[in-house]
């Protein structure tokens, strides 16, 4: 099934033969587990939590931590996670099925061009980047644009999948030339999308919030002091949210969720912003996350789920949580958008 990519130099009959190098387009997010069982969540959680662009501490330290503690623990709490959100009748995780379903509406945006060529591939986890970029070579794509779905630049996302990538490059004799799409968390497209989405998305309840939240993946405090842009970004694009929007900062308050074992996280936390709200009376709550390009479960199952909870225990009432740009028009429009705009020169 993946490794088929269409023929998209195939010519109408009686077509002279043209002779062009193909394009691909790679896009790439996070990753994820093949299964929810103990096994398939520790291949995947030591894939992830082995690599240094997301975990700084130094080996002599994080090795045994690693392999003695966490990937005893972690796999079947993490799988029960997984489960409560999984796809069933594809039997994968959500963040599978919206990316896949993201290249297969972004594809006929480029039917025009038969030279384009759009794969996705996972940084952790199947479809891997190596296997989908040699897919591609193979094809015939003498050009390749690889796009990391992170607005907000951070080192543990795009810049480690920028890695994968060109370590895959480093074994070819003969490479592909090779973009890479840069952060595009203030890109006005960017910032149209989130508005028309989160309009459309508080339209649809049967209740107007008081407040919305926009939170973000978090990062270890750490990465902020040594340079990481990550903090920043998130807060321009809430920002430039506000803006669009003609919301205060009171009624859209920036947090970060997600936040992985006992050092400072960037902060404000927002499963302690949810409690606080909760307990000082706020009764109507949304929360939306503008960082992540798919819904996944940071989205589907620590937001709506774990923090709907918090929510409700502490005295909320009514709690959403908002869906991801996904596969939606303006998510399509966005990401066709970056992808022309990147793509510029080579076709
Ligand atoms: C422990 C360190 C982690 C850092 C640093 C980190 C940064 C980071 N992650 C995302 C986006 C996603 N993370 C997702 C899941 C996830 N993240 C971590 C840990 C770190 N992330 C773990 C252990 C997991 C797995 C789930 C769990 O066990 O809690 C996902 C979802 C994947 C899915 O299949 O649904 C996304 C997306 C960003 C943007 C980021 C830095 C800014
Ligand atoms: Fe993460
Ligand atoms: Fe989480």
């Amino acid at each position: 099934m993946m490794d088929a990519l269409p023929d998209a130099t195939a010519l109408p009959p009686g077509h002279p033969p043209v002779n062009f190098g193909r394009i691909g387009v790679l896009m790439v997010n996070l990753g994820t587990p093949d299964a929810t069982d103990y096994w398939s969540m520790r291949r995947y959680l030591k894939e992830f939590l082995s690599d240094r662009r997301v975990i700084e501490v130094p080996r002599a330290i994080w090795w045994p931590l690693l392999n003695l503690v966490i990937l005893t623990t972690r796999p079947k709490r993490s799988g029960h996670a997984y489960a409560s959100i999984w796809n069933k009748e594809r039997n994968e995780s959500p963040l599978r099925t919206i990316t896949r379903a993201q290249a297969e509406k972004l594809a006929p945006r480029f039917a025009g061009d038969r030279r384009i060529v759009v794969d996705w591939a996972m940084r952790y986890g199947t479809p891997s980047i190596p296997e989908r970029l040699e897919a591609l070579q193979k094809a015939g794509c003498e050009r390749i644009l690889l796009m990391p779905l992170y607005p907000q630049y951070a080192a543990s996302t795009t810049a480690t999948v920028n890695d994968k990538a060109f370590d895959a490059l480093k074994a070819m004799r003969w490479q592909p030339a090779l973009r890479t799409l840069p952060p595009y968390h203030d890109d006005p497209v960017y910032i149209d999308a989130l508005a028309t989405s989160i309009t459309q998305s508080l339209e649809k309840l049967d209740f107007e919030p008081e407040i919305v939240l926009a939170s973000f993946h978090g990062l270890p405090k750490e990465y902020l002091d040594k340079g990481d842009p990550y903090h920043c970004h998130c807060h321009k694009t809430a920002r430039l949210l506000r803006k669009r929007l003609g919301w205060s900062e009171d009624r859209l308050k920036l947090t970060f969720q997600s936040r992985f074992g006992r050092a400072e996280w960037l902060q404000p936390y927002t499963d302690e912003t949810v409690e606080g709200l909760a307990k000082s009376g706020v009764k109507r709550l949304a929360v939306v996350s503008p960082g992540f390009a798919a819904d996944c479960v940071e989205t589907l199952e620590e937001i709506a789920m774990q923090n709907g909870e918090i929510f409700r225990e502490h005295g909320g009432e009514h709690f959403a949580a908002l869906p991801c740009l996904n596969d939606s028009p303006e998510g399509m429009a966005l990401l066709e958008h970056l992808a022309r705009r990147e793509l510029m020169g080579w076709v």
